[in-house]
């Protein structure tokens, strides 16, 4: 378990967790190995319970989920919160690079956060517990699922926290997974603040040089958002996630509540991961086509009237997308070699990380990865 996590070396006492959030007494059972009592893990209401009164007693968040939709293990799923918290404020990120300018992991220091949860579930658990953490964080939280989208919406108002989490219904799957933010870019009128800082600053004429590369060198490096995080469904078939049960060679620590949307997708978490890899790449592909298309307008024109209204035009300030660090949790071991080697596969990826989360007898790992600075 990670160090930061609030129950490293911490096992929550349900006896006293049940003092403070009364609903969870009747599920509280007592046996002669723990004095801290316990619950059947079998059960769905007493797993339910307990996330909802570790949720409230710990993070002060109130949370409602169906009972038949996934009930997330909090410490779990704070592992994977603070491994991203590793990737996004690691020293490799502010200062073994720092005279590296052309890092776009090293701007991000100075700038706000905002993570994109794809597939938020009706939990919305994730979004809820790093904004709980960091206040000072956003998140787009996108579902599929339309009653996972309505519960997730909920959660997010319960919790007055609609102002830091904006829950969008994804309708297409078959779409690139980020086009409803690509979308939401493309409405924002003025552009993108760097480009708007490109001619605000100077209005006149394309003098000072200098300037100019910086802002543009800004405009590379500037990630749109610091980092997107999947807990994807793990399995191809019903056949695939029955076998699996199978295999295990104790019985599952706790019941396993995900229905189908959340537990399947075709292709099983590999094809799910490759796609958002996919869509990654076609995406930096695209920005690094309008930003050098802009460098080539900036040579031809010294007018920054001119230049601004050919860029408008052509609406390169909207193209493509570039987040600080694109990672994924992953639930089977023999699917990481595949993802990896994906990964390693493609010529503008700079960086790719792997982890495991250890939480009893579960495991599950991350993978994560950043892609080059395109060349001004
Ligand atoms: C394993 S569940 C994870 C739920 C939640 N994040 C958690 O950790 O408990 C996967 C979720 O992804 C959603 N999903 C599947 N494909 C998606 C897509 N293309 N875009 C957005 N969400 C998707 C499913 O509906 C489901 O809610």
């Amino acid at each position: 378990m990670h160090q930061h996590n609030i129950y490293y070396n911490n096992e929550p006492d349900f006896i006293k967790l049940a003092e403070s959030y009364s609903s969870l007494k009747k599920y509280i059972k007592f046996n002669r190995y723990s004095k801290q009592g316990s619950i059947n893990f079998k059960d769905p209401r007493a797993c339910r319970e307990l996330t909802y009164a570790l949720l409230w007693c710990d993070f002060k968040i109130r949370l409602e989920i169906p009972l038949d939709t996934l009930c997330p293990v909090i410490p779990g799923r704070l592992d994977y919160i603070h491994w991203i918290e590793d990737l996004i404020f690691s020293n490799d990120n502010k200062d073994a690079n720092s005279n590296d300018n052309n890092n776009h992991n090293n701007i991000n220091a100075n700038l706000s956060v905002t993570g994109i949860d794809i597939g938020t579930g009706a939990s919305c658990i994730y979004p809820l517990l790093a904004c709980k953490l960091h206040p000072e964080w956003n998140f787009e939280a996108l579902e599929l699922n339309e009653r996972s989208y309505e519960y997730a919406k909920d959660n997010v108002s319960r919790n007055n926290m609609i102002n830091q989490i904006k829950v969008r219904r994804v309708k297409n799957e078959q779409k690139n997974v980020f086009s409803l933010l690509l979308k939401k870019k493309k409405k924002i009128n003025c552009g993108s603040e760097w480009i708007e800082s490109l001619f605000l600053t100077n209005n006149d004429s394309i003098n000072n040089q200098t300037l100019y590369n910086n802002l543009l060198r800004q405009a590379i490096i500037q990630p749109d958002y610091t980092f997107c995080m999947c807990n994807p469904p793990f399995y191809s078939s019903e056949e695939e996630m029955k076998q699996s049960r199978e295999l295990k060679v104790e019985a599952p620590h706790s019941v396993c509540t995900g229905s189908n949307n959340e537990m399947l997708t075709e292709g099983g978490e590999v094809q799910f991961i490759i796609k958002i890899i996919d869509d990654s790449v076609y995406l930096y592909k695209q920005r690094r086509k309008a930003i050098k298309k802009i460098c080539k307008l900036m040579k031809s024109t010294n007018d920054s009237k001119h230049l601004q209204k050919k860029i408008y035009n052509k609406k390169l300030h909207k193209k493509g997308l570039l987040l600080q660090w694109y990672t994924s949790l992953i639930g089977k071991k023999k699917s990481i070699d595949p993802i990896v080697a994906y990964l390693k596969g493609i010529k503008h990826i700079k960086e790719i990380k792997t982890t495991n989360f250890k939480q009893g007898k579960t495991v599950r790992w991350g993978v994560a990865w950043s892609f080059k600075t395109p060349p001004l």
